[in-house]
Protein backbone atom coordinates (compact mmCIF):
# COMPACT_ATOMS: atom_id res chain seq x y z
CA UNK A 1 0.00 0.00 0.00
CA UNK A 2 1.46 3.44 -0.90
CA UNK A 3 0.18 6.77 1.28
CA UNK A 4 1.27 10.29 0.56
CA UNK A 5 0.52 13.69 1.58
CA UNK A 6 1.40 16.93 3.16
CA UNK A 7 3.32 17.66 6.37
CA UNK A 8 1.01 16.61 9.51
CA UNK A 9 -1.71 15.12 7.43
CA UNK A 10 -1.25 11.86 9.61
CA UNK A 11 0.66 9.93 7.10
CA UNK A 12 3.03 8.20 9.54
CA UNK A 13 1.38 7.68 12.54
CA UNK A 14 -2.49 6.75 10.90
CA UNK A 15 -0.06 4.16 8.05
CA UNK A 16 1.36 2.67 11.51
CA UNK A 17 -2.01 2.11 13.38
CA UNK A 18 -3.63 0.62 10.11
CA UNK A 19 -0.52 -1.63 9.46
CA UNK A 20 -0.30 -3.05 12.85
CA UNK A 21 -4.56 -3.23 12.07
CA UNK A 22 -3.85 -5.00 8.90
CA UNK A 23 -0.90 -7.04 9.95
CA UNK A 24 1.17 -5.43 7.71
CA UNK A 25 4.88 -4.27 7.93
CA UNK A 26 5.12 0.19 7.58
CA UNK A 27 7.85 2.21 6.27
CA UNK A 28 8.38 5.76 7.05
CA UNK A 29 10.17 6.68 4.23
CA UNK A 30 10.72 10.23 5.09
CA UNK A 31 12.84 9.00 8.03
CA UNK A 32 15.52 7.89 5.37
CA UNK A 33 15.77 11.94 4.31
CA UNK A 34 15.68 13.21 7.83
CA UNK A 35 18.26 10.33 8.47
CA UNK A 36 20.48 11.21 5.34
CA UNK A 37 20.11 15.35 6.47
CA UNK A 38 21.20 14.48 10.01
CA UNK A 39 24.05 12.23 8.98
CA UNK A 40 24.94 15.40 6.21
CA UNK A 41 24.81 17.87 9.08
CA UNK A 42 26.67 15.50 11.36
CA UNK A 43 29.61 15.05 8.58
CA UNK A 44 29.85 19.30 8.49
CA UNK A 45 28.71 18.71 4.96
CA UNK A 46 27.33 21.74 3.30
CA UNK A 47 24.01 21.32 2.15
CA UNK A 48 23.94 23.96 -0.37
CA UNK A 49 26.74 21.90 -1.91
CA UNK A 50 24.74 19.05 -3.96
CA UNK A 51 28.10 17.58 -4.81
CA UNK A 52 29.14 16.64 -1.22
CA UNK A 53 25.81 16.16 -0.07
CA UNK A 54 25.41 13.32 -2.87
CA UNK A 55 29.28 11.90 -1.77
CA UNK A 56 27.98 11.51 2.05
CA UNK A 57 25.36 8.98 1.10
CA UNK A 58 28.95 6.84 0.89
CA UNK A 59 28.95 6.96 4.14
CA UNK A 60 24.97 6.37 5.07
CA UNK A 61 24.53 3.08 6.88
CA UNK A 62 20.96 3.32 7.46
CA UNK A 63 18.31 1.21 9.06
CA UNK A 64 14.77 1.21 9.83
CA UNK A 65 12.05 -0.85 11.76
CA UNK A 66 9.30 -1.67 9.40
CA UNK A 67 7.66 -3.97 12.53
CA UNK A 68 4.97 -1.41 13.67
CA UNK A 69 5.40 -2.33 16.96
CA UNK A 70 9.15 -1.76 16.55
CA UNK A 71 9.97 1.22 14.93
CA UNK A 72 13.31 2.52 15.20
CA UNK A 73 15.99 4.46 13.02
CA UNK A 74 19.47 4.31 12.75
CA UNK A 75 22.79 5.00 11.12
CA UNK A 76 25.46 3.07 11.54
CA UNK A 77 25.72 1.96 15.17
CA UNK A 78 23.42 4.98 16.55
CA UNK A 79 19.64 5.18 16.95
CA UNK A 80 18.76 8.62 15.42
CA UNK A 81 14.72 7.99 15.78
CA UNK A 82 14.49 11.28 17.80
CA UNK A 83 17.28 12.91 16.40
CA UNK A 84 15.46 13.17 13.32
CA UNK A 85 12.49 15.08 14.57
CA UNK A 86 14.00 18.22 15.65
CA UNK A 87 13.48 21.11 14.28
CA UNK A 88 17.31 21.71 12.67
CA UNK A 89 16.83 18.53 10.49
CA UNK A 90 13.07 19.16 9.59
CA UNK A 91 14.56 22.74 8.51
CA UNK A 92 17.13 20.69 6.29
CA UNK A 93 16.04 18.01 5.12
CA UNK A 94 14.52 19.89 1.95
CA UNK A 95 17.81 21.26 0.76
CA UNK A 96 18.66 17.24 0.40
CA UNK A 97 15.61 15.60 -0.98
CA UNK A 98 15.31 18.22 -3.90
CA UNK A 99 18.35 16.28 -5.44
CA UNK A 100 17.48 14.04 -8.08
CA UNK A 101 20.56 11.81 -7.43
CA UNK A 102 19.50 11.73 -3.62
CA UNK A 103 15.93 10.88 -4.59
CA UNK A 104 17.25 8.08 -7.31
CA UNK A 105 19.70 6.51 -4.21
CA UNK A 106 16.45 6.23 -1.89
CA UNK A 107 13.83 5.18 -4.13
CA UNK A 108 15.79 2.30 -5.15
CA UNK A 109 16.24 1.58 -1.19
CA UNK A 110 12.39 1.95 -0.43
CA UNK A 111 11.78 -0.96 -2.82
CA UNK A 112 14.45 -3.10 -1.54
CA UNK A 113 12.90 -2.57 1.79
CA UNK A 114 9.47 -3.28 0.31
CA UNK A 115 10.69 -6.64 -1.73
CA UNK A 116 11.95 -7.86 1.71
CA UNK A 117 9.41 -7.08 3.84
CA UNK A 118 7.90 -10.81 5.46
CA UNK A 119 4.74 -9.25 6.35
CA UNK A 120 1.55 -9.74 4.53
CA UNK A 121 1.94 -6.57 3.29
CA UNK A 122 3.57 -3.22 3.73
CA UNK A 123 2.27 0.75 3.98
CA UNK A 124 4.61 3.07 2.52
CA UNK A 125 4.12 6.56 3.39
CA UNK A 126 5.89 9.56 1.67
CA UNK A 127 5.38 12.02 -0.84
CA UNK A 128 6.07 9.97 -3.91
CA UNK A 129 5.32 6.89 -3.24
CA UNK A 130 1.85 6.75 -5.06
CA UNK A 131 3.64 8.20 -8.10
CA UNK A 132 7.25 7.50 -8.16
CA UNK A 133 8.38 4.21 -5.58
CA UNK A 134 5.10 2.17 -6.20
CA UNK A 135 2.65 3.76 -8.73
CA UNK A 136 1.68 -0.37 -8.59
CA UNK A 137 0.91 -0.76 -4.99
CA UNK A 138 -2.72 -2.32 -4.72
CA UNK A 139 -3.68 0.39 -2.90
CA UNK A 140 -2.96 4.08 -3.38
CA UNK A 141 -4.14 6.92 -0.77
CA UNK A 142 -3.60 10.53 -0.44
CA UNK A 143 -3.90 11.54 2.66
CA UNK A 144 -5.00 15.08 3.15
CA UNK A 145 -6.15 18.08 5.99
CA UNK A 146 -6.70 21.52 5.76
CA UNK A 147 -3.71 23.75 6.32
CA UNK A 148 -4.67 25.00 9.27
CA UNK A 149 -5.92 21.49 11.01
CA UNK A 150 -2.24 20.31 9.84
CA UNK A 151 -0.50 23.01 11.72
CA UNK A 152 -2.33 22.59 14.68
CA UNK A 153 -1.80 18.86 15.11
CA UNK A 154 2.13 19.78 14.44
CA UNK A 155 1.84 22.40 16.88
CA UNK A 156 0.76 19.88 19.66
CA UNK A 157 3.63 17.80 18.77
CA UNK A 158 6.54 20.23 19.29
CA UNK A 159 7.49 21.75 22.70
CA UNK A 160 11.04 23.21 21.57
CA UNK A 161 9.23 25.86 18.80
CA UNK A 162 5.93 28.33 19.14
CA UNK A 163 2.91 27.70 17.41
CA UNK A 164 3.68 30.17 15.08
CA UNK A 165 6.98 29.32 14.64
CA UNK A 166 6.19 25.49 13.61
CA UNK A 167 3.06 26.38 11.57
CA UNK A 168 5.69 29.09 9.57
CA UNK A 169 7.96 26.37 9.10
CA UNK A 170 5.22 23.22 8.06
CA UNK A 171 4.18 26.05 5.13
CA UNK A 172 7.68 26.69 3.82
CA UNK A 173 8.81 22.97 3.83
CA UNK A 174 5.53 22.41 2.15
CA UNK A 175 5.96 24.74 -0.52
CA UNK A 176 9.58 23.45 -0.96
CA UNK A 177 8.73 19.99 -1.50
CA UNK A 178 5.78 21.03 -3.64
CA UNK A 179 8.36 21.97 -6.21
CA UNK A 180 9.72 18.46 -6.35
CA UNK A 181 6.78 16.29 -6.55
CA UNK A 182 3.45 17.29 -6.60
CA UNK A 183 1.63 15.72 -3.35
CA UNK A 184 -1.02 17.89 -3.01
CA UNK A 185 -3.00 16.42 -5.91
CA UNK A 186 -4.21 12.82 -6.46
CA UNK A 187 -2.28 10.79 -9.68
CA UNK A 188 -5.09 9.06 -11.31
CA UNK A 189 -6.47 5.98 -9.47
CA UNK A 190 -5.23 7.98 -6.28
CA UNK A 191 -8.13 7.85 -3.48
CA UNK A 192 -7.83 10.88 -1.67
CA UNK A 193 -8.88 10.69 2.05
CA UNK A 194 -9.23 14.23 3.71
CA UNK A 195 -8.71 13.68 7.28
CA UNK A 196 -10.00 17.03 8.40
CA UNK A 197 -13.29 16.52 9.94
CA UNK A 198 -12.23 12.89 11.06
CA UNK A 199 -10.82 12.06 14.15
CA UNK A 200 -7.35 9.93 14.29
CA UNK A 201 -9.35 6.31 15.13
CA UNK A 202 -11.70 7.35 11.78
CA UNK A 203 -8.77 7.85 9.82
CA UNK A 204 -7.38 4.68 10.78
CA UNK A 205 -10.33 2.94 9.98
CA UNK A 206 -11.15 4.70 6.60
CA UNK A 207 -7.22 3.56 5.02
CA UNK A 208 -8.34 -0.20 6.55
CA UNK A 209 -11.19 -0.37 4.71
CA UNK A 210 -9.80 0.63 1.33
CA UNK A 211 -7.12 -1.93 2.45
CA UNK A 212 -10.36 -4.61 3.04
CA UNK A 213 -12.29 -3.82 0.12
CA UNK A 214 -9.17 -3.97 -2.66
CA UNK A 215 -8.39 -7.49 -1.12
CA UNK A 216 -11.81 -9.14 -0.80
N1 LIG B 1 -7.34 12.36 11.88
C1 LIG B 1 -6.60 12.87 12.87
N2 LIG B 1 -7.20 13.55 13.86
C2 LIG B 1 -6.48 14.08 14.85
N3 LIG B 1 -5.13 14.00 14.97
C3 LIG B 1 -4.50 13.33 14.02
C4 LIG B 1 -5.18 12.74 12.94
N4 LIG B 1 -4.26 12.16 12.13
C5 LIG B 1 -3.06 12.38 12.71
N5 LIG B 1 -3.19 13.07 13.86
C6 LIG B 1 -2.10 13.54 14.74
O1 LIG B 1 -1.44 14.58 14.04
C7 LIG B 1 -0.05 14.56 14.31
C8 LIG B 1 0.74 14.55 13.00
O2 LIG B 1 0.62 13.28 12.41
P1 LIG B 1 1.82 12.58 11.63
O3 LIG B 1 1.44 11.15 11.50
O4 LIG B 1 3.12 12.90 12.27
O5 LIG B 1 1.73 13.31 10.22
P2 LIG B 1 2.70 13.27 8.97
O6 LIG B 1 3.46 11.98 9.05
O7 LIG B 1 1.79 13.33 7.79
O8 LIG B 1 3.55 14.48 9.08
C9 LIG B 1 0.19 13.36 15.21
O9 LIG B 1 0.27 13.82 16.54
C10 LIG B 1 -1.05 12.49 15.01
O10 LIG B 1 -1.35 11.73 16.14
N1 LIG C 1 8.83 10.18 -0.08
C1 LIG C 1 9.34 11.26 0.50
C2 LIG C 1 9.33 11.41 1.90
C3 LIG C 1 9.88 12.52 2.47
N2 LIG C 1 10.46 13.47 1.69
C4 LIG C 1 11.17 14.62 2.29
O1 LIG C 1 11.44 14.35 3.66
C5 LIG C 1 10.90 15.37 4.50
C6 LIG C 1 10.43 14.75 5.82
O2 LIG C 1 9.35 13.87 5.57
P1 LIG C 1 8.37 13.39 6.71
O3 LIG C 1 7.39 12.47 6.07
O4 LIG C 1 9.15 12.91 7.88
O5 LIG C 1 7.68 14.74 7.13
P2 LIG C 1 6.31 14.95 7.89
O6 LIG C 1 5.26 14.95 6.82
O7 LIG C 1 6.15 13.81 8.86
O8 LIG C 1 6.45 16.26 8.55
C7 LIG C 1 9.83 16.04 3.67
O9 LIG C 1 9.64 17.39 4.07
C8 LIG C 1 10.40 15.93 2.26
O10 LIG C 1 11.34 16.96 2.01
C9 LIG C 1 10.46 13.33 0.32
O11 LIG C 1 10.96 14.21 -0.38
N3 LIG C 1 9.89 12.23 -0.26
Amino acid sequence: MAVDGPAGSGKSSVSRAAARALGFGYQDTGAAYRALAWHALQQGVDLDDAAAVVASWDTFDYSIGTDPDDYFVRVGDTDVTEAIRTPEVTAAVAHIAKLPEVREKLVQLFRQVMRKADAQGIITEGRDITTVVAPDAEVRILLTADESVRMARRSAEVTTQSAAETSAALARRDAADAKVVDFMNAADGVTTLDSTDLDFDQTVQAVVDLARAATH
